[in-house]
């Protein structure tokens, strides 16, 4: 059987998956090549990330096709509920980029209240009095400890941030449209664990208590986050969107950052990809990264693992 890692897929991943017999094909195809690429080859699954998208049109043209996976958690590149209907399988992985998610949350954290995006570009190459300026500029940082962090969407990876929140001294508070309660277990380095019950609460309350808030939801029809939401925060609140663009009206957080009301922000996700918005792009407050929420070794290389346990279990 043929796969196509059309967004690339883990050496452990296609090791695995060769183990068994099948073929991974690990080129980049262009979307609009693709209908031609799969049924030239004969291909009975192709892999996907964020980047290729998997519509009804593709899947209407490809009869080979048996299983559509997606390296990830989001599934919203992929017309689900039709390709099930056409019998397809569809997988994913929605577990395995959790803790590398909710690590890259807090390095915007770190990063923002400190002002490393901007001192970074800002270092002089020689002068003592740009440096002395710089200094000076950059003195009024913030620490995490103690502050409370506001979790929209309270899964697995908003549970994942919290682990880290509780760890740094951080009050937590979480709220979900489909979970009440979570127990949040920290395991240390000696193999002593604590578990903390954290009861979800409303929208407005995590609006109007935290000082940072974090969104850990899929993708919506409507901005969860627009100007009447910002109105509802403390002043200078920071906010980080590593869910998905679209969730939070990039418009009315550059109209946030100007007022003032934001104080901190940082994104890894936009409401255009690949080519965010040259606002977002041109502001030295943001801290941005190009959707690398999953991009780390370990949590690529569960991916690749999970997906081919998977196909092992479904075209095996
Ligand atoms: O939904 C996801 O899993 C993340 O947004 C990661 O997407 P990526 O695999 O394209 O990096």
């Amino acid at each position: 059987m043929k796969i196509l890692a059309n967004d690339g897929v883990s050496q452990s991943g296609i090791d695995a998956l060769e183990k068994e017999g099948f073929e991974v094909i690990t080129v980049k195809v262009a979307q609009n090549q693709l209908e031609n690429y799969i049924n030239k080859n004969n291909i009975d699954a192709i892999l996907v990330r964020s980047a290729t998208q998997v519509q009804q049109e593709l899947i209407d043209a490809c009869p080979s096709l048996k299983l559509i996976g997606r390296g990830g958690v989001g599934m919203d590149n992929i017309d689900v509920e039709y390709a099930i209907d056409q019998g397809l399988h569809v997988i994913n992985t929605p577990a395995a980029s959790s803790s590398s998610v909710a690590e890259l949350v807090f390095a915007h954290l770190f990063g923002m209240v400190r002002f490393l995006h901007s001192s970074n570009r800002e270092m002089p190459l020689e002068g003592d009095s740009r440096f002395k300026a710089l200094k000076k500029a950059y003195s009024q940082g913030t620490e995490l400890r103690g502050k409370i962090i506001g979790i929209i969407g309270f899964g697995r990876i908003g549970q994942e941030v919290a682990k880290i929140a509780i760890g740094l001294g951080m009050k937590v508070l979480a709220t979900d449209n489909f979970i009440d309660s979570a127990d949040i277990t920290l395991d240390f380095f000696n193999g002593q664990k604590s578990t903390f019950t954290i009861d979800t609460i409303s929208f407005d309350e995590v609006l109007n208590e935290a000082d940072f808030i974090t969104l850990h939801v899929p993708a919506q029809e409507n901005y969860i986050i627009s100007a009447s939401e910002f109105e509802k925060m403390k002043d200078g609140i920071g906010i980080i969107n590593a869910a998905r663009g679209g969730v939070l009206n990039e418009v009315d957080l550059v109209s946030a950052l100007k007022s003032g009301k934001v104080q901190y922000a940082g994104l890894d996700v936009f409401e255009t990809e690949p080519t965010p918005a040259v606002q977002l792009l041109m502001n030295s407050e943001i801290s941005l990264t190009p959707h690398i929420g999953a991009a780390t070794k370990e949590a690529q290389n569960r991916i690749g693992l999970e997906l081919a346990e998977q196909i092992i279990k479904l075209l095996g």
